[in-house]
């Protein structure tokens, strides 16, 4: 790989003898790795081996994750070089918070953060590029995650929307890339020695409204997959200078993962700064990231609370589409528990709101919790988003198990399957590797084919 001469003149400047091994370390090949999503109900992959765990977390492994492969299809694992599943473990997010991840596409952060939930808080998850959006949100979809927002805004207006209304705010900054060099080649050709600097002016931007959005006692997360400073240490002592109320907080670097401090001395000297950290490849397998934490402060006895902002209301459905749907359930998903006090629609959509979903008239959202499905003329028809984010065991008689069956490859590839299995006329939940993957709808013998066109193969 060539390096552009004023990148090496940098880093052998900054790092004197260290640059060696680093430049070095650029020229080597990365380590793939992947999560697991605990969001499963069967966590076991079928392709990929759980022997080599990365140094910290608790779902991380080394291993290359293949697109078409059953594990990729249910979700059941998500593709993350191990340095970037470092950010995750700072954000730390505790079930029943409320997260907002403000530059999330593709989202490796966001499927994180919603691991850590369970189920339980808000998962708002941001991506300014709506074509980017969309990719955010199929995989939000693909890995069964039930309470997030999905949105495609600009975080000026996600801050007028839901000013200090999170508890932990992520942004992952759109940066010079200097980590992903050694996975993509591209990066180096947008490389310049003042792209870092152009590249730091725009995080400052979207750190003005991301320090809105944190509520007062709540934590900001800022990491960039770059090394250089004028994004990393720079930029946190820009935004402790610019907004006092936020302190640099400690991140817990396990012992033995390689993981380093940050460095004062390469911005303006404040001691805090070490309290950041920076993962290197010379020194850990993984790309490259730069993490730090930083604390709002709690607001004063005197000062007035900020104002609770109002919740989503549902949506009022006419009777005959409500009882559609409860037919759907009993006969197709008997286990799942249907709240009808969360259920909203968008068009002839029908969603399960998070609990803790706010008014969203003034936002752009692709997704509001999970899509149960489509009313139909006279019927209801499950989204793919269903298949993915149930257990098996809530569908009682009517799964599939395509493994048992020897059918996978029939289903993937959008064909029509014949069975004398006891089934329901009705939908029926396909399953593989002991996970849901999509549905069927059992007429005469038959199962119709719902596994979406733009998956088969
Ligand atoms: C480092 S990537 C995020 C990666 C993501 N967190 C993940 O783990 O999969 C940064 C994201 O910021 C987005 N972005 C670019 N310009 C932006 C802006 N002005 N405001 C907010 N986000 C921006 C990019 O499109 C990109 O998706």
């Amino acid at each position: 790989m060539d390096l552009p001469q004023a990148f090496i003149d940098k880093y052998q400047d900054l790092l004197g003898s260290a640059s060696g091994p680093f430049l070095q370390a650029l020229q080597e090949p990365g380590q793939k790795g992947f999560r697991i999503n605990p969001l499963k109900a069967q966590q076991t992959p079928r392709d990929l081996s759980l022997t080599k765990k990365v140094p910290y977390g608790q779902w991380g492994y080394f291993g290359q994750v293949a697109g078409k492969g059953i594990d990729h299809l249910t979700g059941l694992v998500y593709s993350q070089e191990p340095s970037a599943q470092f950010v995750g473990e700072v954000v730390n997010a505790k079930p029943g918070e409320k997260i907002l991840d403000l530059a999330a596409a593709p989202g490796g952060k966001s499927t994180h953060i919603a691991s850590q939930l369970n189920g339980q808080g808000l998962l708002w998850t941001n991506e300014i590029f709506f074509a980017r959006a969309k990719i955010l949100s199929e995989n939000i979809e693909r890995f069964g995650v039930k309470n997030a927002i999905v949105s495609s805004m600009d975080a000026s207006d996600l801050a007028k929307a839901l000013p200090a209304y999170f508890d932990k705010v992520l942004l992952d900054a759109p940066c010079s890339g200097e980590g992903m060099f050694r996975k993509d080649h591209d990066a180096i050709q947008y490389w310049s020695a003042y792209y870092p600097t152009e590249c730091a002016m725009r995080s400052h931007e979207i750190l003005e409204s991301a320090v809105k959005l944190v509520r007062p006692g709540g934590e900001l997360i800022y990491s960039t997959c770059t090394f250089a400073p004028e994004e990393d240490e720079q930029t946190i002592a820009w935004l402790v200078k610019h907004y006092p109320e936020f302190t640099i907080e400690a991140i817990d670097r396990p012992a033995g993962s390689g993981i380093q401090a940050g460095r004062p001395e390469w911005a303006d000297g404040n001691p805090d700064l070490a309290r950041t950290a920076r993962l290197w490849p010379q020194d850990l397998p993984g790309e490259g990231h730069f993490v730090a934490r930083l604390k709002k402060a709690e607001l004063a006895e005197d000062e007035r609370p900020v104002k609770a902002p109002k919740a989503q209301k549902p949506s009022k459905m006419s009777q005959a589409d409500v009882t559609l749907m409860e037919h759907f359930f009993q006969e197709s998903l008997p286990g799942f528990d249907l709240d009808e006090s969360r259920l909203r629609t968008f068009g002839d959509r029908v969603f399960l709101l998070p609990v803790d979903c706010p008014d969203l008239s003034k936002t752009k959202v692709l997704r509001a919790g999970l899509c149960l499905g489509t009313l139909k003329k006279n019927r209801f028809e499950p989204d793919h988003a269903l298949a993915l984010a149930v257990n098996p065991s809530q569908a009682g008689k009517q799964v599939y198990d395509l493994d048992a069956h020897d059918d996978l490859a029939t289903y993937i590839h959008g064909d029509v399957i014949n069975t004398k299995d006891d089934l329901q006329k009705g939908f029926v939940l396909m399953t593989a590797n002991g996970n849901g993957l999509g549905w069927a709808k059992f007429v005469n013998g038959q199962l119709k084919n719902f596994f979406p066109k733009g998956l088969r193969y």
